[in-house]
């Protein structure tokens, strides 16, 4: 056995727990080193978490967990690993972390995959019209909605190469679409190497794609991005898909033009949210609006988070190693 035997806290209540680790991947977890787990299903706070975590070297936590705080960091010296067992970490880096000797990483790269995943199914009904389709089955005895696009013949465009754009890129590459994306970050060649051709204009993207999908961070730069101009710009019957943050897009511009009968929109994600009930979003026919279901909680987290302790407990790095240099671009 390669690896030393240290002490683990899972801070996560036993429902997360049970949603993301299977039987095997706890096992594997218990074979590498003592995992000490929270027995409730409540979110522990900070008191209690300091003394749970007493002698840990490695924090499992989440959103329903305390952050690393001042207090637990003060009452839990040998913490040298938090591993966030859930995506967009931005917001979980508290000041009292700078400076200190913990690594903290991320589970976005296994968040990525359920996301992509969902995004393709969307894609495939939105090109194909799957949707208004069966509505008018509903009335018309044959339909007048014409079968639409193959994603063969499409031109799919991504905005942010993220973890979550980079996996639904290569999904999707098979099928052999052209692919485009928008990020500031990344740049032509590197884009080419993922398959796909970077444009530096988003209203570029825009009117060249029959399906769009967007997979940026809530950020001052990416607020409201896709605005009036940029859905005024997209082909009528192009397919809209939102999983990012609600954020990121000028919800009440694209309600406009889905009024006027163009576009189909798959929203994952509103601002706020949960989308008001009086909210277009949750009636129009043009528009799939599901809460906040993409990445959900998967087994492929615990396996990441195994992975990652592993790789910590051999001396190498975990999947995604957050650090502070990186937050301004990330989720
Ligand atoms: N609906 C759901 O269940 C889930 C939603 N998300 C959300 O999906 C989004 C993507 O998440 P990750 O893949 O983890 O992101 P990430 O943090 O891996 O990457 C963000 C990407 O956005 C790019 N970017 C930053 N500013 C940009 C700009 N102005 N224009 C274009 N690109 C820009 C960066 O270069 C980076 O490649 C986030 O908003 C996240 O919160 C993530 C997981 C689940
Ligand atoms: O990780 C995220 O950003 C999420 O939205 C969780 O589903």
């Amino acid at each position: 056995m390669p690896f030393k035997m240290v002490q683990i806290g899972v801070l996560l209540p036993i429902s997360m727990q049970k949603a993301i680790f299977s039987e095997a991947s706890r096992n594997d977890l218990e074979a590498v080193a003592n995992v000490r787990w929270n027995e409730t299903d409540e979110q522990l706070n900070d008191e209690q978490a300091c003394e749970f975590l007493q002698g840990c070297e490695v924090s499992i936590g989440s959103w329903r967990t305390p952050k690393p705080s001042k207090a637990i960091l003060e009452a839990c010296p040998t913490i040298k690993l938090w591993e966030h067992a859930a995506g967009s970490v931005k917001a979980f880096f508290t000041d009292e972390l700078q400076g200190k000797e913990i690594m903290i990483a991320s589970c976005a790269p296994a968040i990525g995959r359920t996301v992509a995943e969902m995004v393709l199914g969307e894609m495939i009904i939105g090109l194909r019209r799957i949707i208004p389709n069966a509505q008018s089955n509903r009335t018309e005895r044959r339909t007048p909605v014409p079968n639409k696009l193959y994603l063969a013949a499409a031109t799919v465009g991504i905005i942010g190469a993220s973890q979550v754009g980079r996996y639904f890129l290569q999904l999707v590459r098979p099928f052999g679409p052209r692919v485009l994306l928008y990020d500031p970050y990344i740049t032509h060649e590197a884009a080419a190497q993922l398959g796909a051709t970077k444009v530096d204009s988003l209203l570029e993207l825009c009117a060249q794609c029959d399906a769009i999908t967007m997979h940026t961070p809530m950020t001052d730069s990416t607020r409201q991005m896709m605005g009036a101009k940029e859905f005024q710009a997209m082909k009528d019957d192009a397919v809209f898909i939102n999983s990012s943050r609600g954020g990121c897009i000028d919800e009440r511009a694209l309600i406009a033009e889905l009024e006027k009968g163009r576009l189909f929109a798959f929203l994952d994600v509103s601002d706020p949210e949960p989308a008001d009930m009086d909210n277009p979003i949750r009636t129009m026919p043009n528009v799939i609006y599901t809460s906040h279901l993409a990445g959900g909680q998967s087994y492929h987290i615990g396996n990441q988070v195994v992975e990652d302790v592993k790789a910590y407990l051999s001396g190498q790095k975990p999947k995604m190693v957050v650090t502070w240099d990186m937050l301004d671009r990330l989720a």
